[in-house]
């Protein structure tokens, strides 16, 4: 199990964050929310250990870990691409556990760009490259920075059967401002807001919270 309470971040003196938790078991998908600069991506930085917390407290597997990216036991998919431009994808795609991506689309996807390189994939290929090397990664522990951005809803299908698949023996976490995918795929959300984790248990309290406008 990851569990990282207490996160306190600010930037040039402004409060980012204040005794933020998170938890998060294999067969679980945590879905987390949030408006525009609530600090979903730092929370998932801080998890990782790419961006430093002024205070947090974080063990994995009942260990108190410092940065977790040296333990290989957690994998971060970061908002924007982190492929070379010049990487070949017949390169990454033996990387690419099979099993996970199989009779979902994303294989027939995948294949169909074996003669080209990461520069060349359109966005939402280049989503689906990613997420599933990602989720092909040995860690326990994995974090999805909007994996759905710019991803057209038949692809997004695609890419919540793959987390599902991925949850069956590991744990993830994801962000996404498409929250209708975020939370059909997510086992449990949480929202962040004014600095502090929520959770949320129904559609109805996103509107209170005021993440998303009442339809009514
Ligand atoms: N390196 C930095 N220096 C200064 N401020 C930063 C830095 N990184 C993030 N911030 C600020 O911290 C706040 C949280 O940013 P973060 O990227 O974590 O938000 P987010 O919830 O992921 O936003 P979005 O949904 O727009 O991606 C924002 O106000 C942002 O401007």
């Amino acid at each position: 199990m990851l569990n990282i309470d207490s996160v306190t971040l600010s930037f040039s003196g402004k409060s980012v964050l204040s005794g933020c938790y998170l938890s998060c078991r294999p067969g679980e998908i945590v879905g987390l929310l949030g408006r525009n600069g609530s600090g979903k991506s730092s929370l998932l930085k801080i998890i990782f250990g790419s961006l430093k917390a002024d205070f947090k407290h974080l063990r994995i597997d009942d260990k108190i870990v410092n940065r977790a990216f040296k333990s290989q036991e957690v994998a971060y998919l970061p908002q924007d691409s982190f492929f070379p431009s010049f990487l070949k994808v017949p390169d990454v795609l033996p990387k690419i556990r099979r099993s996970l991506i199989a009779g979902t689309g994303i294989e027939r996807i995948l294949d169909s760009c074996k003669d080209k390189t990461v520069g060349d994939l359109s966005g939402g290929e280049l989503k689906m490259l990613e997420t599933s090397w990602i989720v092909s990664r040995p860690a326990t522990y994995i974090l999805l920075d909007e994996p759905f951005m710019g991803v057209s809803p038949i692809h997004v299908e695609m890419l919540q059967e793959l987390i599902r698949r991925a949850a069956v023996t590991k744990a993830v976490v994801l962000t996404d401002h498409n929250y209708r995918p975020l939370m059909e795929v997510s086992t449990r959300i949480l929202l962040l807001h004014n600095q502090a984790v929520y959770p949320i248990r129904e559609e109805a309290e996103l509107v209170r919270y005021q993440y998303i406008p009442d339809f009514r």
